[in-house]
């Protein structure tokens, strides 16, 4: 069976209705997108947008599709069914635009511990084209917005593990992003690393406007006032702010109704 033929069978994934003019206004806009590793279904016909200058979680347990819908974002992987938008512009059809406005903290680390973090910057400049003073100007910026600005001449080597994360999110920056992607940006880190990264990350929606859409599996990385998406094996079990989500499930916190909606419990401890 095809990727193809394994939609086959799902009615809701028959023709695409024309994009509803929200979506231009959208920073992420999800529009019936399903994708399958041959006969695997990872995603099955998910919508969901992202609003500017909002943080929106996106709760998974492993295996729920969060780095799949990553990768189609990305456009690491090609899009089989449905579309996707970044303010506006078709990730298949515009790419450099959409793109140009997208930043990615990937789940596993890419820095070159042997550089420093002031050049590992600037590697990633050039290879997005930005003049050599024009990125020392943006990398002493990200780092002062980052607050790693102390360890700017630092080898990665000798960060901790949140710092190196902390230097992937300023990497992500420096190309001027208006969308963030973190796929389980605190994976591995302790208590306090993981809320640091988080309070960071949400002063860039806070103070700089930028929207993210934030990865995780662990719901205490979850806030009241934050937009929420819930995937499950492929589908979105529930959308919408946060309260709204725990109230539509008959529950009184974010875990017992992740627990209603999916019948399993995600984790509020230290990341696996
Ligand atoms: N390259 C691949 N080939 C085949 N199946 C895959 C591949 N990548 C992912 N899958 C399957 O697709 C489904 C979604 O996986 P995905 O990695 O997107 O989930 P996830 O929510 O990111 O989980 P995790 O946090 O564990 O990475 C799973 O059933 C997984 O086994």
């Amino acid at each position: 069976m095809t990727a193809t033929d394994a939609f086959s069978a799902d009615q809701n994934t028959q023709g695409f209705p024309p994009r509803p003019d929200a979506a231009e206004t959208s920073a992420l806009s999800i529009e019936r997108v399903s994708h399958a590793y041959g006969t695997r279904r990872a995603l099955i016909d998910i919508g969901f947008s992202v609003a500017p200058a909002s943080f929106t979680a996106l709760l998974g347990l492993n295996g729920a599709g969060k780095s799949t819908l990553f990768s189609l974002i990305t456009r690491l992987f090609g899009i089989q069914r449905g579309r996707i938008g970044i303010f506006g512009h078709d990730v298949a059809r515009a790419p450099g635009e959409a793109l140009r406005l997208l930043g990615v903290v990937f789940q596993p680390r890419t820095l070159d511990l042997d550089l420093s973090v002031t050049q590992n910057l600037l590697y990633h400049a050039a290879l997005h084209g930005i003049g050599r003073r024009d990125a020392r100007a943006r990398s002493g910026e990200v780092l002062v917005r980052i607050g790693l600005a102390d360890r700017a001449g630092s080898k990665v080597r000798d960060l901790s593990g949140g710092q190196m994360r902390r230097l992937e999110i300023a990497r992500a920056l420096l190309h001027r992003p208006r969308l963030l992607l973190l796929d389980e940006a605190t994976v591995g880190l302790d208590v306090k690393a993981r809320a640091d990264i988080l309070n960071h990350v949400r002063q860039l929606v806070a103070e700089q406007g930028i929207s993210v859409l934030w990865a995780t599996h662990l719901f205490d990385e979850i806030g009241s006032n934050d937009d929420l998406v819930v995937l499950h094996q492929g589908r979105i079990l529930a959308q919408g702010k946060v309260a709204r989500v725990i109230a539509d499930a008959g529950a009184s916190d974010i875990n017992t109704a992740f627990m209603r909606l999916t019948g399993s419990s995600a984790q509020s401890g230290s990341p696996t």
